[in-house]
């Protein structure tokens, strides 16, 4: 049975220093909530908390409602995969898998290897904890390593035993710190889907943290970002890449990194509404994604479009996608536009000069505090689904 997780104001301090503050989130039965943020932010903090191996300073844990604050870790029915498997390497995978349905079902003595199977009674239970480790060895594909060691496996293999070995508990919360960080860049990938799949057939709680956003982005039904150790703000992946409420949301979500140039600095661009002008009075910071810029080698149409003659000053291919790295000649600010290799192969860019084109309605702002701040009264784009190229 899947189960809430409420963080209510979690504080940890370790002497002066503050990891976490009121850090508040509410998971709900069944999610995948991933907590993304930079290194040190406090992301296996607040796992490690949830798990109960380690105390917080103050605030509560609840799953389904009730505080689990006072029990320990492993009456917490929570299960936790960390980023180095934590395997035992002296035991087999099958006997790495059994570890928590033996420690649960068999009593002390019965555990021993020798002793255990003399006594009476067990033999049972036995042949059910081994049935149960090759359901769950199938479950994850690792039916035929059963009587390898941990060192006799590759990375990825022994991610899916830390993942067996948490799925046969049976938990009603599964917590997963930087489980795919060891893997290379395309098990990653594999694993990834693998992950999500497991998600959605055990239909459990995953509560996952990462530092990487692509992770974050395409495995989860929502995603906390955290800095500074506080969440500041949880949003289903879309919500946050279209509606990031803080600028260091807006500049850590997205690849490359979002645009963001001073207010005064737009205001000085080519074209633009009266509207926006009005809006550009205030200090702000203006923010926008490198797809929403439009590329042309002819000089401005009128429309309320905003225009910008650039200088390329680099381009990367990404295979499907360009992008390209302008400096704005009138200004010199620096803006990375991104568009599909196709229309950029039709751009004609003599002496490398072209004109840069952003819809008001793009453009997300900021205030001097990384609050977002509302741009009413700017027209919806008209134009979108239209070729990135004029
Ligand atoms: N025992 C400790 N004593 C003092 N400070 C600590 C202790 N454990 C962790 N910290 C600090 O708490 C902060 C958060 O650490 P945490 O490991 O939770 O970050 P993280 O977001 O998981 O980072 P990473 O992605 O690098 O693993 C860090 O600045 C770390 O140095």
């Amino acid at each position: 049975m899947s189960a809430g997780v409420e963080l209510d104001r979690i504080e940890k301090t370790y002497g002066a220093t503050t990891t976490l503050r009121a850090a508040t989130l509410d998971v709900k039965p069944g999610e995948f909530m991933t907590l993304v943020g930079p290194s040190g932010c406090g992301k296996s903090t607040l796992l490690r908390i949830i798990a109960g191996l380690l105390p917080q300073t103050s605030g509560e844990v609840h799953i389904d409602g009730a505080s689990i604050d006072h029990l320990p870790p492993r009456e917490r029915d929570i299960a936790m995969v960390f980023q180095s498997y934590a395997l035992y390497p002296h035991m087999s995978v099958a006997e790495n898998v059994a570890t928590p349905l033996k420690v649960r079902r068999l009593s002390r003595m019965a555990r021993l290897p020798a002793l255990g199977r003399l006594l009476p009674g067990q033999a049972r239970t036995r042949r059910e904890i081994t049935d149960e480790v090759r359901r769950v060895a199938d479950l994850v594909e690792i039916g035929p390593l059963l009587e390898r060691k941990p060192a006799a496996l590759s990375g990825g293999q022994r991610q899916r035993v830390a993942l067996a070995r948490a799925i046969i508990r049976d938990p009603r919360v599964f917590l997963m710190d930087e489980p795919l960080s060891n893997l290379d860049a395309r098990l990653r990938v594999t694993m990834r889907a693998e992950i999500t799949a497991l998600h959605r057939r055990l239909g459990a709680t995953f509560i996952y943290v990462t530092h990487d956003q692509t992770e974050a982005m395409t495995m989860s039904s929502r995603v906390a970002v955290m800095m500074d150790g506080t969440i500041i703000q949880c949003s289903t992946p879309q919500g946050l890449y279209e509606a990031p409420e803080d600028l260091r949301v807006a500049r850590f979500i997205g690849s490359p990194e979002i645009n963001v140039v001073a207010s005064d600095t737009v205001a000085g661009w080519e074209g633009g509404n009266t509207r926006l002008g009005q809006l550009l009075q205030r200090p702000l910071h203006i923010a926008f994604r490198p797809e929403a810029v439009r590329l042309s080698a002819e000089s401005a149409a009128q429309t309320d479009m905003l225009h910008l003659s650039c200088h390329i000053e680099r381009t990367e291919r990404l295979g499907h996608d360009v992008l390209l790295f302008l400096r704005v000649l009138a200004d010199g600010a620096g803006v990375t536009a991104r568009i599909p290799a196709a229309d950029f192969a039709r751009l004609d860019a003599p002496g490398g000069v072209l004109t840069a084109s952003l819809h008001p309605a793009d453009l997300l702002a900021f205030g001097p505090d990384g609050k977002r701040v509302a741009l009413p009264g700017l027209a919806a784009a008209t134009n979108r689904g239209l070729s990135h190229v004029g």
